[in-house]
């Protein structure tokens, strides 16, 4: 047992209490390239302590034409000299390496981003091929169509129109509409296919709108042309995906009042959608005093069918649930869950085969099978490194005697205090 993993308790099956988000990791990213290429004319207003925020924050500081200062740590450290070549170690944040291959590109001068030996595995070459087309010069460094990546920034744009794959991951239709009103022609970008994670890019353009960035949506094609971004602060709202953790929390519990400050029901986050989800196990969410009251109604569960293809970063949570209630749904959208911080489908299939219950792929469709179920009396979770699994197993705690989660830190990626706000509400002990 390592010093870095938890074990979680719950002596009641309660779960009261008032939790202050951190801010959307999400939302941050964006507004933090926004702000470093408006040339500090746009001002974050609210950054979280995610660490994939805290990273992008550190390296736009050091790469920004304009002086930038979040009074962030230092301990980024990410940036290195290697050969005469600048190294930029983005960690495992995903959209940090997409959003920073876009902004890189544009900016002068010369630099190698990496991340960690998952983020290798990542695909990027359908951002990388929109890029060259634009007239961008970036080369592989280790494997072609995956980080890390040498990036020659400025270039002189080729063209304004670009076809783009839409169903592979949104991030890269993110990263091009981010630098679209710096180019001197503009961006009219074609998606190709379905769009996976549609919420994103409508976050995307709502917060270059708030920026004064204008654009048209017609059919698949979204244009920017060239422009200025206004004299502008950008708020950004509570984390609606750790947000998530809580619903689920609240849905294992027998009984269950929380209270989530900064939580509105307008919001920028499709993740927002758990308040629909979670309304479907006896979850309330009821919005005043400028946050939103969950409370458990229980009720029985009726719906058996859950799309997450606007909201993947909730899959993992909802199937946990559903697993621990022994619901019987079939889940799709679940394709881009493959590419991300872990495998998630076969990490969900491995941590939910310890208490009896498969997760059955056929074709797109998968079919949570809980014939075979049985509660431990105690379990040992694996992570894979994402904090996702990490948080969506937590609540398990409510129903399985002692759960230990495998390397605690894990979480600090979106949710950092999501142990220390555990314990807020009764769970313990947080040691081993
Ligand atoms: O743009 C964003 O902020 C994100 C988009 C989604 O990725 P995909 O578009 O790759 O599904 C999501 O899973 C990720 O956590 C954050
Ligand atoms: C997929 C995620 O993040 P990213 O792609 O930014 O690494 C996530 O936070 O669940």
């Amino acid at each position: 047992m390592s010093s870095n993993n938890i074990i979680l308790t719950k002596a009641d099956k309660t779960a009261n209490g008032t939790i202050q988000l951190t801010g959307s990791k999400s939302e941050c990213n964006r507004a933090l390239v926004i702000e470093a290429l408006s040339g500090g004319r746009v001002k974050v207003k609210n950054l979280s302590d995610a660490a994939d925020t805290v990273t992008l924050a550190g390296i736009l500081k050091d790469h920004s034409p304009s002086t930038i200062d979040h009074g962030q740590s230092a301990d980024h450290g990410l940036s290195t000299i290697d050969h005469g070549l600048k190294t930029v170690n983005i960690g495992p944040a995903g959209t940090a390496m997409r959003f920073l291959t876009a902004y890189f590109a544009l900016q002068p001068g010369e630099v190698i981003l990496t991340g960690t030996e998952r983020m290798k595995q990542r695909p990027i070459g359908i951002l990388v091929d929109a890029l060259r087309k634009l007239g961008a010069n970036i080369t592989y460094a280790e494997k072609d169509g995956y980080p890390p990546l040498q990036i020659s920034g400025g270039f002189e744009q080729q063209t304004n129109q670009i076809s783009i794959k839409g169903d592979i991951s949104s991030q890269y239709i993110t990263a091009l509409l981010l630098i679209a009103a710096k180019l001197p022609q503009g961006l009219e970008l074609h998606i190709e296919g379905e769009l996976t994670s549609r919420p994103y890019v409508e976050m995307t353009l709502a917060m270059l709108k708030q920026a004064g960035i204008q654009h048209s949506w017609q059919g698949n094609v979204i244009s920017i042309a060239n422009q200025e971004f206004s004299e502008t602060s950008l708020p950004v709202e509570p984390d609606w995906s750790a947000a998530s953790y809580w619903y689920a929390i609240a849905a294992l519990a027998d009984e269950a009042e929380l209270f989530l400050p900064g939580l509105t029901s307008y919001s920028l986050q499709g993740d927002s959608v758990i308040t629909e989800i979670m309304a479907n196990f006896g979850i309330t969410s009821q919005f005043k005093d400028g946050g939103v009251y969950l409370k458990k109604e229980p009720k029985p569960i009726q719906r058996k069918i859950f799309d997450m293809k606007e909201c993947p970063d909730l899959a993992q949570t909802v199937i946990v649930v559903c697993a621990a209630l022994g619901h019987e749904a079939t889940f799709t959208g679940l394709e881009t869950l493959k590419i991300k911080e872990t495998n998630r489908v076969a990490a969900l299939q491995n941590e939910l085969g310890k208490m009896g219950v498969k997760l059955i792929e056929k074709g797109l469709v998968y079919k949570l099978d809980c014939s075979e179920k049985f509660i431990p009396e105690r379990i040992f979770i694996n992570t894979y490194e994402d904090h996702r699994m990490a948080m969506a197993f937590a609540p398990l705690a409510l129903v399985i005697p002692q759960l230990e989660i495998e390397d605690a830190r894990v979480v600090e990626k979106s949710y950092p205090a999501f142990w220390q706000d555990l314990e807020k509400v009764g769970f313990g002990p947080l040691t081993p």
